[in-house]
């Protein structure tokens, strides 16, 4: 079973519910996923390893810590993974950057693929994916699998909003990969939208509809 991490920082808590405000502007939605996105950033990136180098500060040596390994991968879900992604690239500027292009098809609810591409030593680097709504699922578990095929073996996700259907999804299909979410709302609608949600993150972020 998949590790949950619901991040209740009163910050990510207030935030989030200006984001769900249907009264939101676009500008305003779009500068508060990056916002929350750093929060979450910190909690998602806890428990990366660290090792002691030696470094000369202005009065003396000492063994300091440093990120182990290589840099992580940032994999975004296009297109809601896009807000997310900026606040964590401000956080881990170095990171290597993966995109997973894929839309839900509105009568099957299942994923629809369009593009792919990750750095080729991702078998190297720890991988967060990020997707703002974790609904049925399906979109978040295809992206997975095209991240294991491609050689990802450590891979957490990170998301603002689960639905309780998705996350019992993802952690059947990838029972490896720890879920840090923001929220678990009460279930999905006959339209697979998470209730009481937020509505659809990619057409608020870009202004779409
Ligand atoms: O868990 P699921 O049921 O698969 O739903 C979640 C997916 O739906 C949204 O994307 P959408 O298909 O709206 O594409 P978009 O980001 O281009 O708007 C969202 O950003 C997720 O990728
Ligand atoms: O509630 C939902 C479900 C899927 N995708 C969204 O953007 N919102
Ligand atoms: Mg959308």
């Amino acid at each position: 079973m998949s590790k949950v991490t619901v991040v209740d920082h009163p910050l990510v808590q207030h935030k989030l519910t200006l984001l769900r405000d249907k009264n939101r502007s676009t500008a305003g939605f779009r500068r508060l996923i990056k916002e929350v996105a750093l929060f979450l950033g910190y909690e998602v990136t806890r428990d990366l390893e660290l090792t002691m180098e030696h470094i000369e500060t202005p009065i003396c040596g000492m063994d300091a810590p440093k990120l182990k390994g290589k840099k992580l991968v940032l994999a975004s879900i296009l297109r809601a993974g896009e807000g997310m992604l900026e606040g964590l690239v401000e956080l881990m500027p170095s990171a290597r950057i993966a995109h997973i292009g894929l839309y839900r098809d509105p009568e099957t609810l299942k994923p629809v693929q369009y593009y792919f591409k990750a750095p080729s030593d991702i078998a190297d680097r720890p991988v967060i994916v990020v997707d703002p709504m974790l609904a049925t699922g399906n979109s978040v578990a295809h992206a997975i699998t095209l991240l294991k095929e491609a050689g990802a073996k450590d891979i957490r996700f990170l998301c603002l909003l689960a639905a309780p259907e998705g996350v019992e999804a993802l952690a059947q299909k990838h029972p490896d990969v720890a879920i840090f979410t923001a929220a678990i709302d009460s279930h999905l609608n006959d339209h697979g939208y998470i209730v009481p949600g937020l509505g659809d993150a990619g057409d608020r972020m870009f202004g779409t509809k």
